[in-house]
């Protein structure tokens, strides 16, 4: 059971059980350890196709479609959504997580309802814990919004977030616009395909942390949706890998910046051309951090099938099924893994209980007495 908020954890000494994470899942590189192999990319020019700017747009397009080749994970500055925006976001973000534990809970999620405060993860039959809170919204289509799941404190933050939820719809929409350009399709072809887009916000609190090495923020994954935009603070955290998932790095936080993600939809209409990044988020001990995740997901009800195939190659997926099939197949393979997981370890541990008990037997008593 994930415990109601972190707000008394964060200050004992030691973690609770329920987030340590087997050895081969914990951090390997430090959250400050910051690479800057990602790539940072400025969007400065990118709405002018005419004229000598054109070569503007057709440089950045040309980055940011290696940017998706090569990682899956790529940097924008530049991007237009306005800083006073951004700063507004954040400032009241925090100020939510602050309130005291009953306030937060008075949008609590844990009963399965679309949107508001949970622990760890909106999942169910997670087998550890992540360490983070998070509050999060259903902001696009406009029509199916539940403002009854949309926290009314601080004041002042629903409006903040109907507007930065605006501003980030479209900037996720034109960077679709370049990667369709980039497969050689028209280029609404991937807002088409997500049918009615959806949106969704998750702000994410990672408290400071008694043992961060023995945990994850938020666990290794792919985004389920087309693109992600995440703003994250200074503090640093979030981890991608690289040869082939081996290695990991600390992604650099730059400044007003967002982190753009491809997720699995993206990943498969390109036909795998583009990578769903793998990434996850560690904590640390000195100081808590904030980040900001905005999905784009096509709707439920959206086929999901490669909109190109280039010559030679096979599709990757089997038939075409629509997102909902695809989300729920993921989680299904996701918490089986982490079940499959914990058996293997418990079977391990009645072996060696078992070892051990076979070893006292044969043993003289004069031995085990001694
Ligand atoms: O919180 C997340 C992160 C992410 C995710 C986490 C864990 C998984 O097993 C997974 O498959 C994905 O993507 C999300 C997608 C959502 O729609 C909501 C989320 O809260 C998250
Ligand atoms: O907090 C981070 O840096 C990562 C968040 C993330 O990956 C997510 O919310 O899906
Ligand atoms: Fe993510």
């Amino acid at each position: 059971m994930a415990p109601s908020t972190l707000t008394a954890l964060a200050e004992e000494k030691t973690l609770q059980t329920s987030f340590i994470r087997d050895e081969d899942e914990r951090p390997k590189v430090a959250h400050n350890k910051f690479s800057n192999e990602i790539p940072v990319i400025s969007l400065k020019g990118i709405d002018d196709e005419s004229g000598v700017n054109n070569g503007r747009r057709a440089e950045i397009c040309e980055k940011i479609v290696k940017a998706c080749e090569d990682w899956g994970i790529f940097q924008v500055v530049d991007h237009g959504v306005d800083a006073q925006l951004i700063s507004q976001m954040t400032t009241l973000a925090k100020q939510f997580f602050a309130l005291p534990p009953e306030e937060k809970l008075r949008f609590d999620m844990s009963g399965g309802k679309k949107g508001g405060f949970i622990v760890s993860s909106h999942l169910q039959g997670e087998v550890v814990q992540d360490w983070r809170e998070i509050v999060t919204y259903f902001s696009y289509p406009i029509r199916a919004r539940d403002y009854s799941r949309w926290p009314d404190k601080p004041e002042g933050w629903i409006a903040v977030t109907q507007k930065y939820s605006e501003k980030l719809m479209e900037l996720a929409c034109k960077l679709l616009e370049v990667l369709s350009e980039a497969m050689g399709l028209e280029k609404e072809a991937l807002t088409k395909a997500c049918v009615d887009m959806d949106q969704k916000v998750v702000v994410n609190f990672y408290p400071k942390c008694p043992q961060p090495d023995l945990t994850l923020g938020l666990k290794r994954h792919t985004d389920p949706g087309t693109i992600t935009l995440l703003l994250q603070d200074q503090v640093g955290g979030l981890q991608a890998t690289k040869d082939n998932g081996k290695t990991w790095i600390t992604v650099q936080p730059v400044e007003g910046a967002f982190v753009v993600n491809l997720g699995d939809h993206g990943h498969f209409l390109s036909n795998g051309r583009f990578k769903n990044a793998d990434h996850q988020a560690v904590v640390n001990s000195n100081s808590s951090r904030l980040s900001i995740a905005t999905f784009q997901n096509p709707a439920p009800e959206a086929i999901v099938y490669p909109l190109k195939i280039r010559e030679g190659e096979k599709a990757v997926m089997d038939e075409p099924i629509t997102f909902a099939e695809m989300y729920r197949r993921k989680m299904s393979k996701d918490l089986e893994l982490a079940r499959l997981k914990k058996l293997a370890k418990e079977q391990q541990i009645h072996a060696e209980e078992a070892a051990e008990k076979a070893k006292l037997e044969t043993k003289p008593i004069e031995e085990i007495l001694a």
